[in-house]
């Protein structure tokens, strides 16, 4: 029941656990010591005797009541310490594995790695991991572990209070502790199965209900909806099933112990009442002996209840820790492949940037990022990004610009840390991409995109996630530079309420509530892939110069299909199936009469149609048509007139 897995997690505090214990049983026993004076106390006034040691602290009402109180006193205080130090425990550990288990998320060898259990995507498991697990492992430390320590000291508190009373009655008290775990366990094997079994239906339900809800639409469009609901409601079924087989699990422990309690109990009452028959303290020390052994099996009792939370958690623990470890073990291998290999040549172990920098990062010390060669492969062997090499400097505001697929996204989370493994080499600040920790990346980059989530409850939560406690002034900032100040303040200011994924917000005020969270980070990068696909055109343009001025003091990236949103870009690089075909400011590539300027002249007619009030969708403003791979490079012959809406050819029937 103490697995050394959990032991070695962070935040895991194994002294704080204990200590929980010790003042729970500390409590206990001022609870089984106010039992006894108030029964001895009692039978005083009706003048029946009281052992010696029980008499002096009752020798009269008023001195009765007074360590009544204190023992009150002192049992509410335990139990104050104890929950406070249960509360500090289970928050510190939950950010300290949540944080942790984000960086598992954020890896992407984990990331891209074989498919877990029941075919679960790892992301999804790490995700299960990161909330049902968090929540289970770190009420293993501040209430299952704690309640072992004081089942355990119970059995002492026992020999102390009951054995002075009457040893019989101590003796099978002592033992009917002893004996409890192993009634409640009888069944033990069968229901360790059931519950491994009801984890993976919770998990295989989850998943497939959360999947079915994000690709309604698309189910619903394939007439596949009532299938999958079918099957939902078999899955289901099934959950159930072994729900109750759980819980029918948990009832025979809990009716085990419980045989094993009342057993106890009245064979120790009837040994005291047939012990001490000639005894005048008999009856009040039988009253004393029943009331008192209740209160001394409760923690075991309560133990066998969270026998099965305790099961789950350390399962769960373990595969926290599986997560963590071949975390460990990618980044050293990357990282000294990095170093090896000829994928990624040029790191050094000395060019990893220095803990200071690491924990600092300082715009000023940040040395821009570049890449020599630079080609990347999915692992379905599809060549994303061809023989990229450029240059950004520490400071300044690039775009990435392209038709759809062209590989502006596959190049941002390459730069992010997220695909690996590449050829050829990129630096970020100095250091070879590869070799960089992921916590390092988080310290460097602040990646935004255009479905970031946004989380159930207000405004400060939102752009304070991580609970760092930013000033108001911070908070009201970012919304005034991101335009959203008004509304904000509209609905009641920073503590507004945020419903479920931002449902009380437009699709443009989401986008540009996660821009507002990222400024917040400061960060020396940033990265905007489409962060504003869903901004209108009058706040895209306050986004746009946000983005110029925030590229004077750090390295923005932006990907964007809005050619009008990068005028001011110090840099435009124009890719093509996986290349840079273009690259130079706004105004060379407009009158370079190349791809960038066929597509800018191209949304520059639609957006003035459509500022005259004629005819086509807004959507399409925001998208190219994409030039067939077949087609060739259009420097190489006369640009080809790109299709107008008119031109299309009209959706042929289903
Ligand atoms: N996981 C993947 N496995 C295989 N191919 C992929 C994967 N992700 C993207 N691709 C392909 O890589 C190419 C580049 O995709 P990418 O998402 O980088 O394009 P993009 O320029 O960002 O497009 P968009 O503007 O539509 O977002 C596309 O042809 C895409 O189909």
């Amino acid at each position: 029941m103490i697995s050394k897995d959990l032991l070695k997690l962070p935040g895991a505090d194994l002294r704080r656990s204990i200590t929980i214990g010790v003042l729970q049983a500390v409590g206990a026993l001022a609870e089984i010591f106010m039992i006894l004076l108030a029964i001895f106390g009692l039978g005083q006034l009706f003048g029946l005797a009281a052992p010696i040691w029980v008499a002096v602290f009752v020798t009269d009402p008023l001195t009765a009541i007074i360590w009544l109180l204190a023992l009150a006193a002192i049992k509410c205080l335990c139990v104050m310490v104890a929950n406070q130090t249960a509360l500090t425990l289970s928050g510190r550990m939950s950010e300290a594995l949540s944080q942790d288990l984000y960086l598992s998320l954020f890896d992407p060898t984990q990331a891209a790695s074989a498919q877990g259990d029941e075919g679960r995507k790892p992301n999804q498991s790490l995700a299960m991991l990161s909330t049902e697990g968090v929540k289970s492992v770190c009420s293993y430390f501040s209430t299952f572990l704690p309640a072992l320590v004081q089942s355990l000291l119970m059995i002492v508190v026992a020999a102390l209070v009951l054995l002075p009373l009457n040893w019989a009655a101590g003796l099978i008290v002592i033992l009917g502790m002893l004996a409890l775990p192993f009634a409640a366990n009888m069944t033990r094997s069968k229901e360790v199965a059931t519950q491994v079994e009801h984890m993976k239906k919770y998990d295989h339900v989850g998943v497939r209900f959360e999947e079915a809800l994000r690709g309604l639409n698309t189910l619903k469009i394939f007439h596949a909806d009532e299938r999958e609901a079918q099957q939902l409601s078999e899955d289901s079924e099934g959950f159930r099933k072994t729900t109750m087989a759980l819980l029918a699990g948990q009832l025979r422990s809990l009716i085990g112990s419980d045989g094993v309690i009342y057993i106890a109990v009245i064979l120790a009452t009837v040994a005291t009442i047939f012990l001490q028959r000639h005894n005048p303290m008999g009856m009040m020390t039988a009253v004393v002996v029943a009331v008192a052994s209740v209160r001394l099996f409760t923690p075991e009792r309560q133990l066998v209840y969270l026998t099965h939370a305790g099961t789950v958690a350390i399962k769960q623990g373990k595969a926290i820790a599986q997560a963590r470890s071949l975390r460990t073990t990618t980044s050293t291998t990357t990282a000294s492949n990095a170093t090896e290999g000829s994928a990624a040549p040029a790191s050094a172990p000395d060019a990893v940037p220095s803990p200071a920098a690491s924990a600092a990062p300082n715009a000023h010390l940040f040395s821009g990022i570049s890449a020599e060669h630079l080609s990347f492969a999915y692992p379905n062997g599809f060549q994303a990004l061809s023989d990229l090499s450029f240059n950004l400097p520490p400071t300044g505001h690039f775009a990435l610009v392209g038709a759809s697929g062209s590989g502006k996204s596959t190049l941002a989370s390459l730069l992010a840390g997220r695909l690996t493994p590449y050829e050829g080499s990129v630096t970020v600040d100095g250091a070879e991409l590869a070799s960089l920790p992921p916590e390092r990346f988080i310290d460097l980059e602040t990646v935004v995109t255009g479905n970031d989530h946004l989380f159930t409850g207000t405004v400060r939560t939102n752009l304070d996630p991580a609970g760092l406690g930013y000033s108001d002034e911070a908070l009201t900032q970012v919304l005034l530079q991101t335009d959203l100040l008004d509304l904000i303040a509209g609905r009641g200011g920073l503590d507004s309420p945020i419903e479920q994924a931002g449902a009380n917000l437009s699709g443009g005020q989401r986008q540009r509530l996660s821009i507002a969270r990222g400024l917040l980070r400061h960060s020396p990068v940033y990265i905007f892939d489409e962060a504003t696909s869903a901004v209108d055109r009058e706040h895209d343009q306050t986004l746009a110069s946000l983005m110029d001025q925030l590229g004077r003091q750090s390295l923005v990236i932006t990907i964007t299909h809005r050619l009008a949103g990068v005028r001011q870009a110090d840099r435009i690089f124009m890719l093509d199936s996986g290349r840079i075909v273009e690259s130079g400011n706004f105004d060379q590539l407009a009158s370079q009469g190349g791809l960038f300027a066929q597509q800018w002249h191209e949304q520059d007619r639609l957006e003035n149609l459509t500022a005259e009030g004629q005819q086509p969708s807004p959507s399409c403003l925001s998208r190219f048509p994409r030039r067939p791979p077949s087609a060739p490079h259009p420097s190489q012959h006369q640009p080809p007139s790109l299709p107008t809406l008119s031109k299309l050819p009209a959706p042929s029937p289903p």
